[in-house]
């Protein structure tokens, strides 16, 4: 069964939510480089996420909270470089949207002006909603995010499942009315239960799109690293693996060390 669909020539906004009213799911991962970003955008993938979870994937920190805006920056115009037709959308980081309406809107600047990225993803509700309007007021797409939000992880305390409580589904189910009435053009919902999740993809027009939230919802993404199988420690029950490549890559540079061990690389061929 072949659902693959690559007849946008350039996935834009617009084509997100034609996809959503014509019944297409987004297919969506995360890039941070210029040679993966290459291979997802050839693959068809239609957005493209400059996440956040660079801090964890790319950096190697525990959570989301130290990277900075010139580091998310940096991955964006790498990414950038590479793609022909997917939608790019980037993380503002931690500490560059939460202090003030006037700085949300600077950093969303910076990212567009200096990486040629196409939206911008905050997280956040109605405690956000003066800084997503002003950067919607500036022309900037804006994507957002809510259940699972990393960047509050020392609130939550936990990685668990979101909003599985009356008043925690209530907010959620009115911030993602906000972010539509204000113009968001789509919203990522994370670790929340599937059946709440469906319900707040039916009740908006604008796509949702999940990780760790069903099958009821508009599209998905994943952290491209962990589809790959390259993070083998990171289990959460929503990731599907598509690849085994830590074994893959386990092998290839095992393979190399020893061939170089043993003099047989380079063979003469592979020599001037
Ligand atoms: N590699 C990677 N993949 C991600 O999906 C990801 C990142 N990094 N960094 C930023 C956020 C953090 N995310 C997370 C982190 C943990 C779980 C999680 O479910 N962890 C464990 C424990 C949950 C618990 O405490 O109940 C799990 O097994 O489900 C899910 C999403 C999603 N994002
Ligand atoms: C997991 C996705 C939605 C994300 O925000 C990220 O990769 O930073
Ligand atoms: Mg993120």
């Amino acid at each position: 069964m072949s659902v693959a669909k690559k007849e946008y020539k350039r996935v834009t906004t617009k084509s997100l939510v034609d996809m959503k009213q014509n019944g297409e799911k987004i297919a969506m991962l995360t890039a941070y480089d210029y040679s993966m970003a290459k291979i997802v955008d050839g693959a068809g993938i239609d957005v493209i996420l400059v996440g956040d979870s660079a801090s964890n994937v790319m950096a190697g920190h525990e959570t989301t909270l130290p990277i900075t805006l010139d580091q998310m920056i940096y991955h964006a115009q790498s990414v950038i470089r590479a793609i022909h037709r997917a939608l790019v959308v980037v993380d503002l980081p931690f500490g560059s949207y939460q202090s003030d309406p006037k700085e949300a809107l600077r950093s969303a600047i910076r990212i567009m002006k200096e990486s040629g990225a196409h939206a911008v993803k905050l997280e956040g509700g109605k405690e956000i909603k003066e800084s997503l309007k002003r950067i919607l007021h500036a022309g900037i797409p804006v994507m957002g995010h809510l259940g699972l939000t990393p960047q509050s992880i020392y609130k939550f305390g936990t990685y668990t499942v979101r909003a599985k409580e009356e008043a925690e589904a209530e907010k959620l189910k009115s911030d993602a009315k906000l972010l539509e009435k204000i113009g968001c053009f789509a919203i990522v919902l994370e670790k929340v239960p599937a059946k709440l999740a469906k319900e707040v993809a039916e009740s908006i027009s604008i796509p949702v799109i999940g990780i760790g939230a069903g099958n009821g919802v508009d599209g998905q993404v994943l952290v491209v690293h962990d589809m790959l199988g390259m993070t083998h420690e990171f289990n959460p029950r929503f990731l599907r693996r598509y690849a085994d490549l830590h074994a893959e890559m386990t092998k290839a540079f095992e393979n190399y060390r020893d061939d170089v061990k043993n003099r047989d690389f380079p063979s003469d061929q592979e020599q001037y």
